[in-house]
């Protein structure tokens, strides 16, 4: 059983349990009270596609991320509207903010509190196999949602796809290989994003996004991410024309986090 099996398991308990409790009605209503979804893929186009500009540009997607599965806690200090105003300080583009409880230490109440903190469009990082989570995720005001293509089978993803369409949310579409790009260009997003990490081994390598990036059509936004630390890993994945990036660990361990983030994109 992988790591992914354990979280999958795990998480579709939870949601069934937290489904019983509150319906898909309840939460639309609730999605009522936000701001209308911020266009989260037409941000990253606007900075990653930015033409004629002199130096590169890169759209960052920085991640909020207390702990992982690989690395155990990562910041004791977490202070999520803190990290939120940080981002957007040193020119964050969009953020990641992880909701996951139980492996990652995450929680609804850090998307609130970071959306409220800052201007950006924020994606809502969790394990969705249900588009009950679609409807959850709109209502605590998340602008985009996550659907990992080794999680789900084609007619799962093309419901929660659907689900997040509805309500003006943007998809992030996360592929491994070959097969899983494929299978996920039949979906209608074109924010397609290749994690570098081996959810079996939690191993890291660019080479997975360089053998995937030639292979998707015209007109998709490709997002690097996991295992991205230096500005150099950034400008090696630009060679291969991928200008957005998903990045957490490696700035949530710095002190001055909006410095790391300049540094990073700025
Ligand atoms: O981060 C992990 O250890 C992990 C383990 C199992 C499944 C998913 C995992 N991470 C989710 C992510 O996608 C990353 O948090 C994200 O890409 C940022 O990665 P990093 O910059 O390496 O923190």
């Amino acid at each position: 059983m992988t790591i992914l099996d354990s979280i999958l398991a795990t998480k579709r308990e939870e949601v069934a349990e937290r489904r019983a409790a509150r319906s898909i009605a309840d939460l639309d209503a609730l999605a009522q009270a936000q701001t209308a979804p911020r266009g989260f893929k037409a941000a990253l186009d606007r900075v990653a596609r930015a033409d004629g500009a002199t130096m590169p540009t890169y759209a960052l997607i920085a991640e909020i991320k207390k702990a992982s599965p690989s690395k155990g806690l990562i910041r004791a200090d977490f202070d999520p509207p803190a990290h939120a105003r940080a981002y957007q300080q040193g020119g964050a583009t969009c953020l990641s903010i992880l909701t996951d409880h139980q492996y990652f230490q995450g929680h609804e109440d850090y998307l609130i509190a970071a959306r409220a903190a800052c201007d950006l469009p924020v994606i809502r990082k969790d394990f969705l196999v249900d588009p009950w989570q679609v409807a959850e995720a709109r209502a605590i005001g998340a602008d985009a949602i996550l659907i990992i293509m080794a999680a789900l089978d084609d007619t799962a993803a093309a419901e929660i796809e659907a689900a997040a369409i509805e309500r003006g949310m943007d998809v992030l579409v996360e592929v491994h290989d070959a097969d899983e790009l494929e299978r996920a260009l039949s979906l209608r997003s074109r924010l397609i994003g290749v994690n570098n990490r081996d959810l079996r081994d939690f191993s890291v390598s660019f080479d997975r996004t360089y053998e995937l990036v030639g292979r998707a059509p015209a007109g998709c936004t490709f997002v690097a991410e996991s295992g991205l630390n230096t500005r150099a890993d950034l400008d090696a994945m630009a060679q291969h024309d991928v200008r957005c990036f998903l990045i957490g660990e490696s700035l949530m361990r710095q002190p001055d986090v909006a410095a790391a983030t300049r540094a990073l994109v700025g």
